[in-house]
């Protein structure tokens, strides 16, 4: 990715499968560092979303494509101010319901829905104004950010990611949550490799962590890439 400050603004590219800790470990590393933060999944919700409310057919690649029309998407880039909005609608919380996850992997396979978004998200981490930014998501160190100085995957065994997940929820919602999030990363993973580290990549492997440990984890390597030990 280049950014128009690319001298000063660092690039932090993350990727991991459902559940590994992507966005909240993301967030808290940008507000330990005073980056900013982009969350790139939330945009493939948001359209979800859109392609849901106009009652279209999210497995109907035309249709999908036409609906990037009306696709007028902001999200805030400031850790501590997290919003999403498709036009003037506040689709912070709707992005998360379980109908927007079951019909995000359909949207996110349409080659040209995808390059539209991957301009979009260097377009916004371009106009970050800090002296870095993270960038999570499934194709951030191979499509997105494959320059950027600081290269991730974030992962976590299975059986950690579900009950991870599953402790967020409740009751009926928590049984069904470990299966909804293998189903989407089985699909999601045919169109993208986000479970092998591609080359250059560091892997920080979450299984035996806790947060505040998985954090510490990854601004380790931000650290190391910074003053790289001679
Ligand atoms: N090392 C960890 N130890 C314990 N809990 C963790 C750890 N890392 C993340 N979590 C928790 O796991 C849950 C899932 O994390 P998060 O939502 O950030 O994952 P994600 O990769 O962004 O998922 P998705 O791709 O589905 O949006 C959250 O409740 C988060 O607080
Ligand atoms: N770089 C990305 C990011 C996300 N996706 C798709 O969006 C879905 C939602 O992502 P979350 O991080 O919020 O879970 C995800 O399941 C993928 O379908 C993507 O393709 N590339």
């Amino acid at each position: 990715m280049t950014t128009p400050d690319s001298a000063q603004t660092i690039v932090v590219a993350i990727d991991g499968p459902a559940g590994s800790g992507k966005s909240s470990v993301s967030k808290a590393v940008a507000r330990a560092l005073g980056y900013g933060y982009l969350d790139t999944g939330a945009a493939y919700r948001a359209l979800a979303w859109l392609v849901l409310e106009k009652g279209v057919d999210s497995e109907d690649a035309d249709a999908v494509i036409a609906a990037l029309d009306d696709f007028d998407y902001f999200i805030a880039t400031n850790p501590d101010e997290y919003v999403v909005r498709v036009g003037e609608t506040d689709v912070t919380e709707a992005i998360r319901e379980p109908r927007v996850s079951a019909a995000v992997s359909a949207i996110a396979r349409v080659p040209a829905v995808r390059s539209h978004l991957v301009e979009l998200f260097r377009s916004i981490a371009a106009g970050v104004d800090a002296p870095g930014v993270v960038v999570e998501g499934r194709d951030i160190t191979t499509v997105v950010a494959p320059d950027a100085p600081v290269r991730i995957l974030l992962t976590a065994s299975e059986e950690a990611r579900m009950a991870r997940r599953s402790a967020e929820l409740q009751d009926d919602a928590a049984a069904t949550a470990g299966a909804e999030l293998k189903k989407r990363d089985q699909a999601d993973s045919r169109v993208v490799d986000f479970l092998n580290a591609a080359e250059g990549v560091t892997t920080v492997d979450s299984t035996e962590l806790n947060f505040a440990e998985t954090v510490d984890a990854v601004i380790t390597v931000i650290a190391d890439t910074q003053s790289p030990v001679s």
